[in-house]
């Protein structure tokens, strides 16, 4: 059956290092013709057309009128398409959906602008993992780059995470979010790893909180249901910038060392991960505080940098009350707590 399915027309260019073909339990994915690189480009791709609107505001009609500009043999890929490489889709803004990017997201002057989606035919393929072996990043132009994010052997499968807040979801919230159930090492339920990392991902988010003030979707946690920070004191010192320098690195380094643990401590959320250590650490003024912090970012492993910084715990530093004052004006809030 698979010999004659629509997908075949899709063309992968002659150097990508995949292949499209059936994926058991998934319909079709994308699968690797040879050993992948970390950090390597899997594929760079333009879309067939965009669409300049936020997702919940694009309607049949954009896509329709979109559709009619194409050539004839870009027409026909678009209706080749197939829900999860099964039957036809049944509206055509599902088909947008179901693969397109957001390719742009960009502010001009302090204003945003209204995001682009791209309907992207090759990058579309790629199935979802909680514990993904590639990232496909938003870019500021309209091409799609998917990275490798660990060596990928060939034949194994290359999976993205369709959902950039994943890190900080257990799997209940996540199937919830993905709207099918999968199967990756994260969400096989009833193994340690699995237990583990809803601990884990409960962690993460519990301490990105702490650090940034607001939860995952950017906004505060009101009302008492499933509390993420128990502590009130603790929480109101969260939202109002108050954790010192040393609690902030503590728990910067305890968030690597979990993703770590994870499996999704990849170079991109290093590059994001890195200044902002390097930022706390030379933030101390405290002589003796400096010292312990620089100590500990120069050591090998994660756990070792976070064990070393926990030598600072509960100590308070000269440069506290300062970097509370920048960061609630950088908030937005009134610079007294
Ligand atoms: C953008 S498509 C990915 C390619 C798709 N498998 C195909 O054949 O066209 C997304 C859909 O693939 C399926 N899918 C992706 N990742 C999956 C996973 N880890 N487990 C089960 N189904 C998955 C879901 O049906 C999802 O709605």
């Amino acid at each position: 059956m698979s010999q004659n399915h629509p997908y075949r027309s899709f063309e992968v260019p002659s150097n990508a290092p995949f292949e499209l073909k059936p994926s058991p339990g998934k319909g079709w994915g994308a699968f690797s013709t040879t050993k992948i690189d970390r950090g390597a480009v899997i594929l760079k791709e333009k879309p067939l057309f965009v669409i300049r609107k936020p997702h919940e505001q694009i309607t049949e009609e954009d896509v329709w009128t979109a559709f009619q500009h194409l050539a004839p043999s870009a027409k026909q890929h678009f209706l080749n398409l197939r829900d999860n490489a099964c039957g036809p889709f049944t509206h055509m803004t599902k088909a947008f959906a179901e693969n397109s990017f957001e390719v742009s997201n960009r502010t001009w002057l302090g204003a945003s602008i209204s995001p682009v989606h791209g309907l992207f035919l090759l990058h579309s393929r790629f199935n979802h993992s909680c514990i993904p072996n590639s990232k496909i990043p938003t870019n500021s132009d309209e091409i799609v780059t998917s990275f490798a994010t660990r060596d990928i052997m060939a034949g194994e499968e290359i999976t993205f995470c369709y959902n950039d807040d994943f890190e900080c979801r257990n799997r209940h919230e996540r199937h919830q979010a993905l709207r099918f159930a999968c199967n990756c090492k994260a969400c096989l339920i009833g193994t340690p790893f699995q237990q583990l990392s809803d601990i884990r991902r409960t962690l993460i988010r519990g301490l990105n909180y702490l650090t940034h003030g607001v939860d995952v979707n950017g906004q505060r946690q009101e009302g008492p249901t499933s509390p993420i920070i128990v502590d009130r004191e603790l929480k109101k010192a969260a939202e109002n910038f108050c954790i010192p320098l040393s609690s902030r690195l503590i728990y910067e380094l305890l968030v690597a060392y979990l993703l770590e643990e994870e499996g999704l401590l990849d170079d991109l959320r290093l590059e994001r991960l890195n200044p902002t250590l390097w930022q706390i650490t030379g933030s101390f003024h405290t002589e003796s505080n400096a010292s312990i912090a620089r100590l500990a970012m120069k050591q090998k492993s994660w756990l070792e940098k976070f064990c070393m910084a926990f030598g600072l715990y509960g100590r308070a530093d000269v440069a506290d009350h300062v970097v509370s004052k920048g960061l609630r004006m950088l908030r937005g809030l009134s610079i007294e707590s």
